[in-house]
């Protein structure tokens, strides 16, 4: 009896709420029409002013993502807000027309999950499969942005995207960070009748200590893609794919083994390419391309003006020029925009010592 009265008091409790949450529903439904609405009217006027190739302001989408976390109450996580909004306005803004974003396909690749990190999944997401081609696919304009990885934490830079912009006239338009966990999969039960492993060379190396330990006599062999390597894992006997759980899924892979990166907080780092530069938000990173000559000191006189302005770098690598009038070519990531009083003046300074430099991009600074 006692039971029986408990369970109709929780019954009554949890119509109660349902009934709320159904009114809440409705509220928020009219509030995102409202909002959908408002990006209308701000696609007509930019329309009115003659921009027609792109909508989208990376910059103002950053302001929204950092109001809403700075307002965010919980006990949403910043990290589901920020989904959230991010998806609203990728919606929003694909009601006057989804933008085009090429990736580093096949499908199912980690790129194309930063590109849907980045931009929400409201977008013409398009599989290439070279870096060469996706800068060329928004060189031409037919796409308006794309998404390329730059560096690995574990493995470090991805030489071929810091070379595309030797040649590139694209400016970087944003950054993505993303958690990379790599999984055994196959279409075999067991490890022990695999013959041969398929991979992109990075993740072969990500998980280098792992496959010496556990799969020391498998042949391991590198491939275009993480997705092409799960796709040639689907069809031939015998073999398996290290990569994603969204490529597992794609090419129907059975997972065998999980998270088998080396190190445990194995991450990559993607920039956004695009054609147009990306006003300032009060919290951005530039990238710099230069080359100076091989004197003594060369270095040191490039370095100088963002130490005596006060401006951090947080990433310096170098590269040979293959142009061979420069000697060496380094990539500089330094915080701040170029319209920032401070960095634009040690930029004029850097710009006196050094034989070339490319502002290749100032943009917001990913968020998570
Ligand atoms: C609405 C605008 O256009 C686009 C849509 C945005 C949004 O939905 O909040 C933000 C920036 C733009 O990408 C705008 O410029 O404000």
């Amino acid at each position: 009896m006692a039971n029986s009265n408990k369970s109709s008091t929780a019954d009554t409790a949890l119509l109660q709420l349902r009934k709320e949450i159904d009114a809440i529903d409705d509220r928020i439904l009219d509030l995102l029409n409202q909002r959908a609405r408002c990006a209308q009217q701000v696609a007509e006027i930019k329309t009115a002013a003659g921009e027609v190739d792109c909508f989208h302001r990376p910059e103002r989408e950053a302001e929204v993502l950092r109001r809403i976390a700075e307002n965010n109450r919980g006990p949403l996580s910043q990290e589901a807000v920020t989904r959230f909004f991010r998806e609203l306005m990728s919606e929003c803004l694909a009601l006057e027309k989804p933008l085009a974003v090429a990736f580093l396909g096949p499908q199912g690749t980690f790129t194309q999950q930063a590109a849907y990190k980045h931009f929400g999944h409201a977008i013409q997401a398009l599989p290439l499969p070279t870096i060469d081609e996706i800068f060329r696919a928004v060189e031409s304009g037919a796409c308006q942005y794309g998404v390329v990885p730059v560096e690995n934490s574990t493995e470090g830079v991805i030489t071929h995207t810091l070379d595309s912009f030797l040649r590139s006239f694209l400016l970087i338009a944003g950054e993505v960070g993303l958690r990379i966990h790599h999984n055994l999969m196959s279409t075999v039960s067991s490890s022990e009748e695999i013959r041969e492993v398929f991979s992109h060379q990075q993740s072969l190396a990500q998980c280098r200590g792992w496959l010496d330990r556990y799969l020391p006599n498998v042949r391991r062999t590198p491939v275009s893609s993480n997705a092409e390597a799960a796709r040639l894992a689907a069809v031939m006997p015998n073999t398996a794919a290290i990569a994603g759980e969204v490529a597992a899924e794609l090419y129907g892979l059975t997972i065998l083994e999980r998270n088998i990166e080396d190190e445990p907080d194995n991450t990559t780092r993607f920039l956004v390419i695009g054609r147009n530069p990306v006003g300032a938000t009060g919290n951005d990173k530039t990238s710099l391309l230069l080359s100076t000559r091989n004197n003594p000191g060369a270095l040191y006189a490039v370095l100088e003006p963002f130490a005596r302005h006060g401006i951090s770098m947080t990433k310096i690598e170098s590269r040979p020029s293959r142009r061979g009038t420069w000697d060496y070519v380094f990539f500089i990531d330094v915080e701040g925009h170029r319209d920032d009083p401070r960095l634009a003046e040690a930029l004029k300074d850097v710009e006196k010592s050094v034989t070339m430099l490319k502002i290749l991009g100032s943009y917001p600074r990913a968020s998570f």
